[in-house]
């Protein structure tokens, strides 16, 4: 199968010596639909900034699209660079997304980094507010969203990007039942590769086939065998309860 995202005997520490990962190897391939559990502060945050290359690994390498992104154990930021906007991470703190004074600025500003014209920009960033439930939000000032509004406008910036891969970090943060039931929704039909960390057992067994806790830097496998993902259910938006 086709290697996406990989460590390779990774190591990082954060300054306060919190070891996040430890010859770490790891492989997501193409099809793959995974999540990342563990206790608060063990490091799984830190990991996807790894994958990004927003954080320097102390030894070992991160592949992406089966690319070596270190060289000499230095980061190789033009490699990142290259294949940074072919995934999509929504961070956990949606402050850390949204940085335009406009919903539809933050929406459109992928596309528009991406080379599409002003105008298209526009178009798929008012299509993905629309897949989300949320075009009514395309003119508000995006730092006075409520929490779980700023959430939905997160992901609109990376989906409006078209990823192939999706990093998720706690996306179901402060959704209300109606939004859960959506993101679920949107996640399922898209069925993009995915790396999801979730505290919520729920979210996981809905989107995902396998599990990891990540535990003293290792990611130990939670599931010994892919499990069957539940059958995309569309009537499920709009009310209802998330069962
Ligand atoms: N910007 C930062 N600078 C320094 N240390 C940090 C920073 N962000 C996180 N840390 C530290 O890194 C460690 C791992 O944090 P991280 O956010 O990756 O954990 P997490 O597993 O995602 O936690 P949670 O489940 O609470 O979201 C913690 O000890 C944390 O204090």
């Amino acid at each position: 199968m086709t290697e996406l995202i990989a460590f390779d005997q990774l190591n990082y520490s954060r300054p306060n010596g919190k070891s996040c990962a430890e010859q770490l190897d790891f492989t997501l391939s193409a099809g793959e639909r995974i999540a990342i559990t563990g206790s608060n502060g063990c490091g799984k945050s830190t990991l996807l900034q790894l994958i990004m290359g927003l954080l320097p690994a102390d030894g070992g390498d991160v592949r992406l699209f089966g690319e070596s992104c270190y060289k000499a154990n230095c980061l190789n930021e033009k490699m990142f660079r290259r294949h940074r906007t072919r995934i999509g991470l929504v961070f956990q703190d949606p402050d850390d997304q949204l940085f335009c004074p406009t919903v539809i600025d933050d929406v459109s500003f992928g596309p528009l980094n991406q080379g599409f014209s002003a105008c298209k920009a526009h178009q798929k960033a008012m299509a993905t507010l629309n897949l989300l439930g949320i075009s009514e939000l395309a003119e508000c000032v995006s730092y006075q969203l409520s929490g779980g509004q700023k959430r939905l406008v997160a992901l609109a910036t990376v989906l409006a990007m078209d990823p192939e891969v999706l990093i998720l970090d706690e996306p179901s943060n402060d959704l209300d039942l109606e939004n859960q039931h959506r993101l679920v929704e949107i996640l399922q039909q898209c069925q993009l590769p995915l790396i999801l960390v979730s505290h919520d057992p729920q979210l996981r067994s809905k989107l995902v086939q396998q599990e990891y806790c990540l535990k003293n830097g290792k990611l130990v496998q939670l599931t010994p065998q892919k499990m069957k993902l539940p059958d995309v259910d569309k009537s499920m938006i709009r009310g209802g309860e998330y069962t």
